[in-house]
Formats: C-alpha cells, structure tokens, sequence
C-alpha cells in the first residue's frame, strides 16, 4: 500500500424526504444563488418547483442557468459564469445529474478566478478558490455529488478534458433516491456502467497489499450488480435506487475506496475522446471500450483479474488456469453489459473507423496513460480498433 492523503470536504444528506432540508442548506452560504439544471425533466417532475419554493422562503435571489447538455459545454459554463459576476452571486446549486453537476462545479471555481475557466482543463492554471456549490443529485451514476472533479467539452475544438481540485468539492450533497425514479432505462443503464468502470479504475492496479481497497471495490462491484437489474424491471424500487446511488458515490468519492492504490483511468481518457467528438453518453461509451481495455491489458497482472472474476462474477477456478478464469471475469462483464441494454461496438452508435488517428494521438496530448498498463498512442488505437 502506497501512502496517502485523504480528505473529503462534502456532507451528504442521504435518504428520502431529504430534498426538504435544501432551503436551510443553502441559506447558510449567501441571499444570492446560481441555479443549475439540465434539459427539462425537473420542470416536468415538479422538482424545480420544489427547489424555487424552498429557496424564496429562504429569501434567496435566484438567478438561473437551464438547458445544461448531456456532456456539458464550456460555452454554458462561460455564460454562468458571466451571469454569476453580473448579479454578485454568492453560491452555485446544482440540480441534476453529473453533467449539471460539473457545469456548476466549473462556474463555481471559474467565477473568482480571473483567467478563462478553460485553462484549469488544459493544465494551464490551478483553482485556488471558488464559490460554494451544492448539489442535489437526480441521477446515480458519476460520483460527481461527493469528488473535486469535472469534466466539460470544449465544442469549437472537440475536446473534452476534466479537472480536479480540492476547491471544487460541493458543500453539500442531497442524495433523495426517490428522485431517480424517473430516470429512463438508458440512463438508469449509462450510471450502471459508469459506476462500475469507476471502481474498475482504481482496483486493476499493480500497486501491492491493499487487501482492504480490493475487498471495498469488489463490494461495490456486486451491490451495483445485485441492483442495477431490479432498478431497471422496477425503477421505484426504492431499495434498489437508494443502493445504487450509495454505490455511485461510494465509486468515486475522492478516492475513498482505493485509498494507498495507484488507479489507472486510461479507459476514461480514451472514451472522453469519443464522447468528444460523437457525443454519446459517456456509459455507453465506457461499455464499450472497457472490456476491450481488459482483454489488452490482462496479462500485465493476471492474478487480479483472476481474482476479479472469482470473487465479483464467482467464476468457479477449479480445473482452470489463471488465464482462463481471468477471460471468464472479462466475458461476464461483457455480457452483464449487455443484459442491461448497452452496446457492445462503436458502430451500434454512429462511431466508424475515420477519427481513430485524431482520437488516439489526443489521448495521449500530455504523455502516455494509463498505470496498469502505460498507453501509447498506438495502444490507444488499436483498443479503438478492437471496439469497432
Ligand atoms: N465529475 C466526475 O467525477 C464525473 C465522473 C464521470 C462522468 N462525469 C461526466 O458526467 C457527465 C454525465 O453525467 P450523468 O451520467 O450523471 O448524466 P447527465 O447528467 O448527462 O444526464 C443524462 C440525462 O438524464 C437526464 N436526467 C437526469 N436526472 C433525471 C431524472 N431524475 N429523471 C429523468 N431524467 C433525468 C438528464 O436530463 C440528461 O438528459 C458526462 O459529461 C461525464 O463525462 C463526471
């Protein structure tokens, strides 16, 4: 186990009927808010009523920034930010899933920082402060709600890059599970797998003795499987939306589960260049390359794919060489994938062969990626190649 430095900033109000308690949260940072949300389903649910009604008791200032796009755009983020400035906005709330989210994350460190927001995403600058920013979560999938990290696309450039600071953790989290019951299989399918490659990530590492992480991260691993299936034959199955929202955030809260191992994210780098360009949502895009990226890499440390497969898909061993229970983890991946309605190839979702020299060599645009296995540029297009 390598050593460490953690920390976690964000409270997290968990559970239903929580969605109550935001007005007196977020009078606690300021009379003047930035509201965030996304295309539209708040307005149809009531929740934004809900939101609006609990702030004005409050007596807060709401100013407003709907229409934030699956993969979220700097262009919204630009035009928050310069709405924020105008009107003195003194706290950033975001209502949604991990695209608002982000969005509001970046106004957040954006609006006191006096270069372009889009600097901290091309290693530029680093945040050195922010605005608070509270979230409530309709959607479990990114861990966004609970880590420093967002990702934005750059659409005049087709890039999309994420950023990571300390200073861009929410305050506050209210995680109501009851508020992803309207969330579409497709989405509900989309957080499944994004969820799961974020504790893929961390657990294919080289780095040694961490029986603790692992056992974490496979515990992960089987409550998201154990759930992902009920939520989609009943999506107000509260048991099973509470356990996957834990799970989403548990997956990516700073690190929490993985705590002392090197993670490796090369997955998510080489999907970000696809979502980049294409726009699909970025779980389909993690079904597809990630068991690609398995079958390339497996061989670099067998005996925890082996272990993955035994101890998450219970593979039985017994008569088996490492290699074979190893490939038997990969393929129920795969297949688990596919039982819940995500592709399996690029070209089930528009994404031919003609960008893989752009989308490799982008990739790779600050060195080779990746820890369990160091990526280079042809690694990347040949992962690409595989996925087709
Ligand atoms: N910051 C991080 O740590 C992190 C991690 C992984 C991914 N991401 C990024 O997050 C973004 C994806 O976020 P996401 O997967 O949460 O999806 P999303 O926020 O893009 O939402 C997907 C769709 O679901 C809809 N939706 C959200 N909640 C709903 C509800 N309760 N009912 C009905 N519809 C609802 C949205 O309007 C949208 O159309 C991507 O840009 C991805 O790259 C960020």
């Amino acid at each position: 186990m390598n050593n460490f430095d953690f920390q976690n900033p964000t409270r997290i109000l968990f559970g239903e009927g929580t969605l109550a308690k935001l007005g007196q949260e977020a009078a606690a940072y300021g009379s003047k808010v930035l509201l965030m949300y996304g295309g539209g389903s708040i307005k149809r649910t009531g929740l934004y009523d809900n939101v609006t009604a609990q702030l004005r008791e409050r007596g807060i200032e709401v100013f407003e920034v709907g229409g934030v796009e699956p993969n979220p755009r700097l262009s919204t983020v630009r035009k928050a930010i310069e709405i924020s400035r105008a009107n003195g906005v003194q706290f950033i709330l975001a209502v949604g899933g991990g695209s608002a989210i982000d969005a509001a994350k970046a106004v957040a460190i954006g609006v006191p920082y006096e270069g372009d927001v889009w600097d901290f995403f091309v290693q530029k600058a680093q945040a050195k402060s922010a605005l608070p920013l509270g979230t409530v979560l309709t959607l479990s999938a990114t861990g966004t709600e609970m880590n420093g990290n967002t990702v934005i696309t750059n659409w005049e450039e087709n890039l999309k890059k994420g950023y990571g600071s300390l200073h861009a953790y929410p305050k506050f989290s209210i995680l109501d599970p009851t508020l992803t019951y309207t969330v579409p299989a497709d989405q509900t399918m989309n957080g499944t797998v994004d969820m799961m490659t974020h504790v893929f990530e961390q657990y294919f590492s080289l780095t040694p003795d961490t029986p603790l992480q692992e056992r974490m991260c496979e515990s992960v691993l089987q409550t998201v499987i154990e759930n992902a299936e009920s939520a989609l034959a009943n999506p107000e199955d509260y048991v099973a939306r509470a356990n996957l929202m834990l799970c989403g955030t548990y997956a990516l809260n700073g690190g929490f589960i993985s705590v002392g191992m090197r993670g490796d994210w090369a997955s998510h780098g080489i999907e970000h260049e696809v979502s980049g360009i294409y726009d699909i949502p970025h779980g389909t895009g993690l079904a597809i390359i990630y068991p690609n990226w398995m079958k390339y890499v497996y061989r670099e440390r067998i005996e925890r794919f082996a272990q993955y497969a035994v101890r998450v898909w219970k593979v039985n061993p017994d008569g088996k060489t490492d290699e074979e229970v190893a490939l038997a983890g990969i393929q129920a991946t795969r297949d688990f994938f596919t039982r819940i309605g995500a592709p399996s190839k690029l070209s089930e979702v528009g994404v031919g062969d003609e960008k893989i020299d752009v989308m490799a060599a982008e990739a790779v645009r600050f060195g080779p990626i990746g820890s369990f296995k160091k990526l280079n540029k042809d690694d990347v297009a040949e992962i690409y190649r595989m996925s087709l």
